[in-house]
């Protein structure tokens, strides 16, 4: 069996070597040729998977080792008798660690003396915004989702009730703080395409922090553009970007931090991701499941931190940058700004391929003296690992 799989998927070997042959290909120029003779392939964002790729291919099974899907033509591959499967979840706790980080600094930034006194806007709640909406609650801020595909399906009895009421996008972008997860979605009543253009943009006021780790195309970067030229802009974050890798580098000027794709980039999420697609495979070929993505994480740079009894409210926000600080990954993607619009955008697949490994909160272990109860709830409910 030959697998064609994107280099830039960690631990292929290890995963799927037992499967066949793997070939590993650039994931955004992928070609017909290199994909003809394959039985599987496994992806990444950057791949186009569609009938261009694949007609006339041996592929019988294509995996994407990401939460989102836009980038593939699901209805085609189905008409195709392609089985298809993605790794939903799979970077949602990395995703939530970024956005949570983002909010940790704009707080220091602004001197708020207490974070949670905020309310933050989710816009879509699913594994990514449902998992934020929950650590957020426990922090104590204000949460006000957005979603209305679930509020829809609620309505029409499909889908659990949910803890927090639905509410309009138009309360979601009122709040302090403001974050995109929703996916990409060109078609339907719902389609999320520029679903933020002038008209949404001008309703935030410059007290505001907006920060998109959805898909790029969600907001309308031309009119983002516009409207960070003005004075009373808000303050905005993007991980991600229309036209990645061509992004704009004026946009990036005028953020406050821009990020090259890279908020689901924990190690641990990526390696979900390969399992995820393991585990899909493994089925699909009716072999058993025998490997698992514990065995592979290697033991963190840094295990512990302790706090004493002197520690002060802000000692989880502290303890959040030691194992994630979104403004190193801020300061890499403007360096490499430099050169013409192809030497831009092989600068921003080269941080996406040679990202650092980061670890998640769960890899942290907190040792607590002397502090109150729920402060070490308060670490648990963000995934920390407690000692009292
Ligand atoms: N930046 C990154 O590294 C990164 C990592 C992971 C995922 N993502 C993106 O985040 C997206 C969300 O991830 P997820 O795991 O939460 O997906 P999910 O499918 O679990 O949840 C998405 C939610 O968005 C809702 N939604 C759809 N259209 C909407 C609309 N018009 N308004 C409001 N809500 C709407 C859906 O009903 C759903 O509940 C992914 O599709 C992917 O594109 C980015
Ligand atoms: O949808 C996802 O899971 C993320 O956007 C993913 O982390 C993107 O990374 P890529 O596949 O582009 O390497």
């Amino acid at each position: 069996m030959l697998i064609v799989a994107d280099e830039n998927i960690p631990l292929l070997d290890s995963f799927f070597s037992d499967f066949g042959d793997i070939r590993r290909v650039s994931g955004r120029e992928l070609s017909p040729d290199q994909v003809r003779d394959a039985d599987v392939l496994l992806v990444r964002s950057v791949t186009q998977v569609n009938r261009g790729l694949l007609e006339g291919s041996r592929v019988r099974f294509v995996g994407t080792t990401t939460i989102g899907t836009d980038h593939v033509d699901q209805f085609w591959l189905e008409s195709q008798g392609i089985h298809f499967c993605a790794a939903p979840g799979c970077n949602a706790n990395s995703v939530v660690e970024y956005v949570l980080a983002v909010a940790s600094l704009h707080a220091s930034r602004r001197g708020l003396s207490n974070w949670a006194r905020q309310s933050v806007g989710i816009v879509g709640a699913g594994n990514v915004g449902g998992l934020l909406a929950q650590r957020l609650e426990r922090l104590g801020f204000t949460v006000v989702l957005c979603d209305p595909p679930r509020q829809q399906a609620q309505f029409d009895g499909l889908d659990e009730p949910s803890a927090t009421e639905f509410s309009s996008l138009e309360q979601a972008l009122e709040c302090d703080l403001v974050t995109l997860h929703t996916p990409l979605t060109r078609e339907g009543e719902h389609r999320t395409y520029h679903l933020l253009g002038a008209q949404e943009l001008a309703t935030l006021r410059p007290d505001q922090l907006l920060i998109n780790s959805g898909r790029g195309e969600v907001i309308n970067n031309a009119d983002l553009l516009a409207r960070l030229q003005q004075p009373d802009a808000p303050t905005v974050v993007l991980d991600v970007w229309e036209n990645e890798p061509n992004i704009d580098p004026q946009l990036l000027q005028q953020v406050w931090l821009g990020t090259p794709h890279i908020a689901g980039y924990s190690l641990e999420g990526k390696v979900h991701g390969t399992e995820t697609i393991y585990r899909a495979l493994s089925r699909f070929l009716g072999l058993p499941v025998r490997k698992q993505a514990g065995q592979y994480l290697p033991q963190p740079p840094l295990s512990k931190l302790a706090f004493t009894s002197n520690a002060g409210d802000d000692a989880i926000q502290q303890a959040l940058h030691n194992c994630y600080d979104p403004r190193r990954d801020d300061a890499r993607l403007r360096l490499s700004m430099a050169g013409d619009e192809q030497q831009r955008a092989q600068a921003f697949d080269r941080l996406r391929k040679e990202y650092p490994v980061r670890r998640e909160c769960s890899s942290l272990k907190i040792q607590l003296k002397g502090s109150s109860k729920s402060m070490g709830e308060q670490f648990r409910s963000l995934g920390f690992k407690v000692n009292i």
